[in-house]
């Protein structure tokens, strides 16, 4: 059993590492099972009790996971949505027509959850409970799948699920997403698709999906809120057919790859030696436009 000195001397181990290459995270506790990540990689767990307090702290060095190439241009997009509003069905329709990857949260969790130590234990206990998962496990599987994908385009399924989510992932990853589809649908829809969906989900069940409708309610909605002010948010009507809500999806990511070449014919126009002498020579006789 760890204490509380336990973890003062990892803080003080992981401060004398190169800090601008470690992460250190306090976090809240959702289950009563506390782990801690250590940088050379060696993962412990343990039974919260009154002497560890309510706090964990996840320690990554960036060479454990690695990081994307530097000026690379990444475009994330992330898809939230009740649980059962039609995420992942949409998702695999985007992925078809505009090439991106799909990385889903949950089913990495799924995975995570299948392996046979005290970490996929814990994760398979608070996925049964409805619950969130401590987010800075999540963003690393996330990064670690983007970095394995090769593709520098990535949708990402039933993520961010709250603000530590939110944070945890500006932290680590840092990239903006380009935007954020919502699918809104009602609650009692979700609920006649997820008893329907018969994929021998261990949360499919009518207390974990109540659980997890409450923390849809509690945790997401807020994170909508905060894209819906950021001017990032695009909603679409979840409850029509499924190729009715791709109608709307597929008009927003039409949208969005106009955009992205517009940007990148911009940016291949600045970087022009050519282009960039004639705007410069017609703007000293005031013709910027000229070259336009
Ligand atoms: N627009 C739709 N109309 C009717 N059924 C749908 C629609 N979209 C998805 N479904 C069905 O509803 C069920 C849930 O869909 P899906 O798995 O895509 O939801 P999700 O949001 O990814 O769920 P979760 O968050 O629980 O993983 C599936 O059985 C799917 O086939
Ligand atoms: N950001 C996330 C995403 C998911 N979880 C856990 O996984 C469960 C299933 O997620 P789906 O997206 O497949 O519905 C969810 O209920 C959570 O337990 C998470 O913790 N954080």
């Amino acid at each position: 059993m760890r204490s509380r000195y336990h973890h003062s001397s990892l803080l003080a181990a992981a401060l004398s590492h190169n800090i601008k290459h470690t992460f250190i995270h306090y976090l809240c506790l959702q289950s009563d099972l506390i782990y801690t990540n250590s940088h050379n990689g060696e993962k412990n767990s343990h039974r919260r009790t009154e002497n560890i307090p309510n706090l964990l702290i996840v320690n990554w060095t960036q060479n454990e996971v690695g990081s994307f190439p530097p000026g690379k241009k990444i475009t994330i997009v992330f898809v939230i949505g009740g649980p059962g509003s039609g995420k992942g069905t949409q998702c695999s329709m985007i992925v078809k027509h505009f090439g991106f990857t799909h990385l889903s949260a949950g089913d990495l969790l799924r995975e995570e959850a299948k392996s046979d130590t005290e970490q996929g234990m814990m994760v398979k206990n608070l996925m049964h409970e409805g619950k969130l998962v401590p987010s800075e496990l999540i963003v690393k599987l996330l990064l670690k799948a983007m970095l394995q994908s090769g593709n520098d385009k990535f949708l990402v399924d039933g993520f961010p699920r709250n603000e530590e989510n939110r944070q945890a992932y500006d932290k680590i990853i840092g990239i903006e997403p380009e935007l954020v589809l919502f699918i809104d649908c009602s609650k009692e829809e979700m609920e006649r698709r997820i008893l329907n969906r018969n994929q021998g989900r261990d949360d499919d069940n009518i207390d974990t999906v109540r659980r997890r409708f409450e923390v849809f309610q509690e945790s997401t909605l807020p994170v909508v809120q905060h894209y819906e002010k950021t001017g990032k948010l695009r909603r679409v009507d979840g409850a029509k057919s499924a190729d009715a809500v791709f109608e709307d999806v597929k008009a927003i990511f039409v949208q969005l790859n106009t955009q992205a070449n517009q940007v990148s014919s911009v940016s291949r126009a600045q970087s022009n030696p050519f282009k960039r002498f004639l705007d410069l020579f017609c703007g000293c006789f005031g013709t910027q436009e000229a070259t336009n």
